[in-house]
């Protein structure tokens, strides 16, 4: 099996390029690397592996994004295996799949590579939009959208506060956030939910860089989890969120959580959306979006 790296060097707010040159000089065998030059490049590269027919393993060097694009590329090929070395902000792939930590443990694998089928979750809208970890509206969703548009952004990365501007927009998202009404067709069963923060649909139970939002949710069980976060306070919200990182959260009545292999979301207005923390446009008004399994799978390298 041959090895590839696929390395974004905008990951982890650009600290991935220092963690590849350190990680680099501890490879001893032979190797192809592409450096991500734009947002979706890593599906073309992903692409282009799958064109060549050969049995490949893909390590992403990245966060979440840059998994999502490549697992995107290399869905329903039988060749390629994907693997994970977490160089991200985030990385709540890594907390989700297996990744390897250092180079022996790619060796180990190249010894006795094993693998599991995974699911990918998708919608499509306009385009169509393909997830490893998660999808959400609401809240989280904007935060992240602000997040990467800020101009502070840059400036506070550069002085080492990075993680300052997202307790800033989460301030600011929290008071001006304007709630909406969210409509879930799941199994022939409608529900309609009022003042609704968020809805996530969720393949592994992490999201927003640790917390344990879909505790039941497996990553090859063929089933997507939906939670929806409604009718409750902004001191509320703030003390649930608290609780998200143990996975308590679920026994709060405003927190509802559903399983299946499909839902159909619908909300009243234009709702900021993303894919494994990565902007993914808006809900279209008032018209129901079908998230599910794609019937293409991909290949996790199995570390243990
Ligand atoms: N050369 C590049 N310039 C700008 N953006 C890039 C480049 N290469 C990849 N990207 C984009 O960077 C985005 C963010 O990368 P990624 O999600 O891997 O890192 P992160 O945001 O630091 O980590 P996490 O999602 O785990 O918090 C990806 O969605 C990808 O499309």
């Amino acid at each position: 099996m041959k090895i590839a790296f696929i390395i974004n060097p905008e990951a982890g707010n650009g600290k991935s390029v220092k963690k590849w040159r350190a990680f680099e000089k501890t490879i001893h065998f032979p190797y192809e690397k592409t450096v991500t030059r734009y947002p979706g490049h890593a599906i073309e590269i992903a692409e282009s592996y799958r064109r060549r027919k050969e049995e490949w393993l893909l390590i992403g060097f990245g966060g979440d994004g840059t998994l999502r694009e490549i697992i995107a590329g290399a869905a329903g090929s039988g060749q390629l295996i994907i693997g994970f070395i977490a160089a991200g902000s985030g990385n709540d792939f890594a907390r989700g799949f297996q990744v390897f930590r250092n180079a022996d443990e790619i060796v180990g694998f190249l010894n006795d590579p094993k693998f599991r089928k995974e699911d990918l979750g998708e919608f499509s809208n306009g385009q169509s939009f393909r997830f490893v970890s998660s999808s959400g509206i609401g809240f989280d969703a904007e935060i992240s959208v602000l997040v990467n548009r800020s101009p502070m952004k840059k400036w506070l990365n550069t002085i080492r506060l990075g993680k300052l501007v997202y307790l800033i927009y989460v301030i600011k998202t929290l008071i001006r956030f304007d709630k909406f009404r969210l409509i879930v067709e799941e199994s022939g069963t409608t529900s309609c939910y009022n003042d609704v923060w968020f809805a996530t649909v969720n393949n592994q139970p992490y999201f927003g860089g640790g917390m344990k939002i879909s505790p039941q949710s497996k990553t090859n069980d063929g089933l997507l989890e939906l939670t929806v976060v409604h009718q409750i306070s902004r001191l509320k919200l703030l003390f649930v969120f608290g609780t998200v990182f143990t996975g308590k959260h679920t026994r709060f009545k405003e927190v509802i959580q559903f399983s299946g292999n499909a839902f159909r979301l619908n909300t009243e207005k234009e709702v900021f959306r993303h894919v494994d923390g990565d902007f993914a446009g808006k809900t279209p008004k008032d018209n129901f979006v079908t998230y599910s399994i794609s019937r293409q799978h991909w290949n996790s390298a199995n570390t243990e």
